[in-house]
């Protein structure tokens, strides 16, 4: 049985804290993919207590010791983590071995096959356990490479080129991706391709074209920054708050995470970020921006939900897209969005890709329950809503942990009153 929360706050209180986010996960997972593929010749600090992190580390360290005994079949059970999915079929594609790639049932709905399908033509051994373009994988190493041009589909997951991408200075002949169609999510890729640059990699990126030679990974250090993504949920509290502002230590205003543009974002809510000796801090000390423009989330769709939300508790009829590959995430998140903001009288319409927003009936309830769908962002994009509405439930509280496991922890530092039943 999953367990609630109850979620409340004091409105007398003000918001004044500091908080230390974990490590991202987006960065741990890469580090440890070349930290393996590099034969331990890069080393990872600030590693991430996310669950999606702790997972695949937990993975790879027992797939050092199968390495002696590859004659048995291995199965390797990723749970909700899209990024250990998708960077271990490419990394296993390449390992001595017989591997059963799987994940959790909402796992097995979220396509696989355009990262497959490009992996067997550059030589992998894989085939679908189940249901054709979806884990689980079966995948037979290593690749005995066929070919380094390969064209790929760009707007359905980065996660495919990025698993790749690992993957290519290890390959004999290297690797070309010509990506097809619109790139989604590309801050992650250039996430990838900047942080095998401080391992030594170097690659070339011309119009749709992105070739990694064949190359080794030089001794290195990488160094994982706290969360972005995490950190979206304290802009949102600050701007639904009546006081608020936070620090949040050891954050970058240039970042390698895409989502550090929640800083230029939250300007629309009257936030602004400064930076301070040891990281950042913000606070709302302007007026809301009227915007009249349609917002694109394309590069940095894990802020949608908490973008989306907060416009819709300040009542603001914003309008936006690039939100495609919500529908493939850990839930159909466009459709767990439009089911919970209903419960605050809040519509989330689509026409022709464009996202609007219908606040015309916006009220707080004095009780709501948010379902959270297996979603660690439905949990965090609205336990923020307990600044406005008396009594806040989180159902399955525990989602958290897949990127921010202290995140409940943390909430009761600035005041929240949490209540698990
Ligand atoms: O590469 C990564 O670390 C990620 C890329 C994004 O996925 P898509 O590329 O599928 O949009 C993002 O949503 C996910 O949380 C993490
Ligand atoms: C989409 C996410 O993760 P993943 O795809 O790695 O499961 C996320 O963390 O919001």
């Amino acid at each position: 049985m999953h367990k609630n929360a109850i979620v409340s706050f004091k409105e007398t209180q003000n918001i004044q804290a500091e908080i230390q986010l974990t490590g991202s996960k987006s960065e741990c997972n890469r580090a440890l993919i070349i930290k393996s593929l590099s034969k331990n010749l890069v080393k990872v600090e600030n590693l991430s207590n996310a669950a999606d992190t702790v997972t695949l580390n937990a993975i790879l360290s027992d797939l050092d010791t199968y390495e002696s005994d590859s004659n048995t079949d291995k199965t390797v059970d990723v749970g909700p983590a899209g990024t250990a999915m998708r960077f271990l079929s490419a990394y296993l594609s390449a390992k001595n071995g017989n591997f059963l790639l799987t994940g959790t049932e909402r796992m097995k709905q979220r396509p696989i096959g355009i990262l497959a399908d490009a992996l067997k033509r550059i030589g992998a051994n894989i085939s679908y356990a189940e249901k054709e373009g979806f884990p689980p994988l079966n995948i037979s190493g290593p690749l005995n490479q066929v070919s380094s041009q390969i064209k790929i589909k760009g707007d359905i997951s980065s996660q495919y080129i990025s698993a790749l991408l690992m993957l290519a200075p290890t390959l004999p002949q290297g690797l070309t991706l010509e990506i097809i169609g619109e790139l989604t999510s590309k801050p992650y890729v250039e996430m990838t391709l900047a942080m095998l640059a401080e391992c030594g990699i170097s690659h070339e990126w011309d119009g749709n074209l992105i070739t990694i030679e064949h190359q080794e990974f030089k001794p290195s250090t990488l160094i994982v920054e706290p969360d972005w993504s995490a950190a979206s949920y304290w802009y949102s509290i600050v701007a639904l708050a009546k006081e608020a502002q936070i620090s949040l230590p050891h954050l970058r205003e240039k970042s390698l995470q895409g989502d550090s543009q929640i800083q230029q974002i939250m300007e629309i809510f009257g936030l602004s970020t400064t930076k301070t000796d040891n990281g950042i801090a913000f606070k709302k000390d302007q007026a809301i921006k009227k915007i009249n423009k349609v917002l694109d989330l394309k590069t940095c769709p894990d802020l949608a939900q908490t973008i989306v939300v907060v416009s819709a508790a300040l009542g603001l009829n914003m309008a936006f897209t690039g939100l495609e590959t919500l529908k493939i995430k850990e839930t159909d998140r466009v459709a767990a969005l439009q089911n919970e903001l209903a419960k605050i009288g809040v519509k989330l319409n689509e026409d022709n890709l464009v996202y609007t927003l219908d606040c015309s009936e916006l009220h707080f309830p004095k009780k709501v329950s948010i379902a959270t769908y297996e979603d660690h962002r439905m949990a965090m994009a609205f336990a923020p809503l307990a600044l406005l509405i008396e009594e806040l439930e989180i159902e399955d509280y525990n989602v958290v942990e897949k990127s921010y496991p202290y995140f409940w922890e943390d909430l009761k530092k600035v005041g929240f009153e949490i209540s698990i039943s």
